[in-house]
């Protein structure tokens, strides 16, 4: 009866896949972006200008924890490994997958797409930055898939084969 924490940088595929994770095992899926989007009414970008990043954290980890309920897939924002108290809820109580993308993916998948502030401005800069100060912590997950050279479906095969035996 598990619960399955999605993680990765912005355009990983965190949200994509998991849909399709969740159908394929009849879980509830849960994003939570989305989540943190119905509960306040606003978007994750209006929630960063009015609030701030710091208090859009805390809201992050009141949804993670509040939804890892059994039969679950979780997929999360790409900054919830920035908390430590997140990597180790992360860490105890489900399966962490760590779902990797290249800078280079990351930008084409991302380019066109206005919804996170915190690729404003230079938005290849901003990745390159922010890649390399977090992937240590994607790092920390137990699992690591690939995903730059694989579609969304391609993904979420190779994620089942490798966490069959913990499901
Ligand atoms: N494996 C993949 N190959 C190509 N494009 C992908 C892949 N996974 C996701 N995408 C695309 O990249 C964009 C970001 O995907 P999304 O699931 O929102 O990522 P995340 O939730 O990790 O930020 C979407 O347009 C999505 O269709
Ligand atoms: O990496 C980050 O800090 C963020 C990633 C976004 O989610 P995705 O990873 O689903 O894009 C969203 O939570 C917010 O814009 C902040
Ligand atoms: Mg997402």
């Amino acid at each position: 009866m598990a619960v399955i924490f999605l993680t990765g940088f912005m355009g990983a595929g965190k949200t994509t896949v998991g849909q399709l994770l969740a159908e394929q095992y009849g879980y509830r899926f849960i994003d939570t972006d989305q989540e943190i989007e119905r509960l306040h009414q606003c978007s994750v970008r209006t929630i960063f200008q009015e609030k701030g990043e710091a208090q859009f954290r805390e809201i992050e980890t009141e949804v993670l924890q509040k939804e890892t309920t059994s039969k679950t897939v979780l997929s999360t924002g790409g900054g919830i490994v920035l908390s430590k108290a997140n990597r180790e809820w992360l860490s105890k109580e489900g399966i962490w997958v760590f779902l990797h993308v290249t800078p280079e993916e990351i930008y084409q998948r991302v380019k066109d797409d206005p919804h996170r502030p915190l690729l404003d401005g230079d938005p290849q800069e901003r990745i390159q930055s922010l890649f390399e100060q977090r992937l240590s912590l994607y790092n920390e997950a137990p699992i690591v898939i690939p995903t730059s050279e694989f579609t969304p479906k391609e993904v979420t095969v190779e994620v089942m084969n490798r966490i069959a035996h913990l499901i």
